[in-house]
C-alpha cells in the first residue's frame, strides 16, 4: 500500500451538537483520485472537514485521524500538502477582496489579507502565474462580491494552489456553474490530476466526477455503504439504491450521467 494521505478510523464526530458520524472510517492513498458521492445531508461534507482538520472527532481511545501520517497539524503547514475548495470557503471572502488578494492569502492559509501584510516579489509572481493559468489577470482588481459564481470558484482554486500542494479538497465542484463554467473548471481539475495533484472530491451530481477519478465511495446516513473502482460504483443497481430512486445511467468517454429510471 502507497502512503495514506488521509487515515480516520472509528471516529465519531458532531455538528452543531448533532452526532453526523460515529465508527467511521476512511481511508486514502496518496496518488488515488477519489469521489465521494453520497445523497444530501449523508455526511460527506463532514468527511471533508475532518481531513482538511477543519473539524475534530470526539477524543476516544479506539478513534485517529491522520493525515499525511502526522495526528497533530499546524494548520498554516497543512495547507502546504493539502489545499480546499469550497463553496463554504467562497462564502466567507468578504465582497469588498480585490481577486488578488483572495490569492494572496492562500500564502498564509487565510482568509483574506490584512493591510499590515507584506508580500514578497516570489508570492506577488506566484500570484501572477496562477492568475493567468486560471485566466484571472484580467480580474485581479475587482471586488470579489462583483464575480461571478465561476469566476470566484476560480479565485479560490488560484489561492488552494498557491503553496503548490499535494492533495487537493474539493466540495462539489461544479455547484452554481453554467455549463461553460462547469466544464471549464473541469478541465482545470483533470489539467491538476494529470500534473500529479491527488484529488478528494465530494459531491452528489456523477456528472462532476472527471474520468481521472478511479475510486468512488458511495456515502448515506453517515456511513459508508459501498467503495471501488469507478466502473463497479456508477451502475444503474447500486446508484438507485445510494438515492433511493430508481435510475438509469449513460457513460460516455469515462464521463457518467444519470437519468430517471421510471
Ligand atoms: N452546523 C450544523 N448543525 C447541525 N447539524 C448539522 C450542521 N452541519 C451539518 N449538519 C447535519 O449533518 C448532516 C451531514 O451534513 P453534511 O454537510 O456533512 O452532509 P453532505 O453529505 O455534505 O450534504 P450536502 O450534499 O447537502 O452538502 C446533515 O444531516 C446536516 O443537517
Amino acid at each position: 500500500m502507497k502512503e495514506l494521505s488521509i487515515d480516520i478510523r472509528s471516529v465519531t464526530a458532531y455538528r452543531g451538537g448533532r452526532r453526523v458520524l460515529s465508527g467511521f472510517s476512511f481511508q486514502q492513498e496518496a496518488g488515488v483520485h477519489t469521489a465521494i458521492l453520497g445523497p444530501n445531508g449523508s455526511g460527506k461534507s463532514t468527511l471533508l472537514q475532518l481531513a482538511a482538520c477543519e473539524l475534530y472527532p470526539v477524543d476516544m481511545a479506539e478513534s485517529s485521524l491522520e493525515v499525511f501520517g502526522r495526528r497533530n497539524w499546524d494548520v498554516n503547514l497543512l495547507r502546504r500538502r493539502q489545499g480546499i475548495i469550497s463553496h463554504d470557503l467562497q462564502s466567507h471572502y468578504l465582497p469588498g477582496t480585490r481577486g488578488l488578494d483572495v490569492v494572496l492569502s492562500g500564502a498564509r492559509a487565510s482568509i483574506g489579507t490584512w493591510a499590515h501584510q507584506e508580500f514578497s516579489a516570489d508570492e506577488m509572481s506566484r500570484a501572477e502565474v496562477l492568475m493567468n493559468e486560471l485566466g484571472l489577470s484580467g480580474l485581479r482588481e475587482r471586488r470579489f462580491g462583483d464575480l461571478s459564481t465561476g469566476e470566484q470558484r476560480r479565485f479560490i482554486l488560484a489561492r488552494a494552489l498557491f503553496l503548490d500542494p499535494e492533495l487537493l479538497l474539493f466540495d462539489e465542484p461544479t455547484s452554481g456553474l453554467d455549463l461553460s463554467a462547469a466544464f471549464h473548471y473541469l478541465k482545470t481539475l483533470r489539467r491538476l490530476m494529470q500534473r500529479e495533484k491527488t484529488v478528494l472530491l465530494v459531491t452528489h451530481h456523477v456528472h462532476e466526477i472527471p474520468p481521472e477519478i478511479g475510486r468512488v465511495v458511495h456515502m448515506k446516513e453517515g456511513r459508508i455503504v459501498a467503495d471501488g473502482p469507478k466502473e463497479t460504483m456508477l451502475t444503474a443497481p447500486l446508484l438507485s439504491e445510494l438515492f433511493d430512486v430508481p435510475l438509469r445511467v449513460a457513460a460516455v468517454e469515462g464521463w457518467y450521467q444519470v437519468f430517471p429510471g421510471d
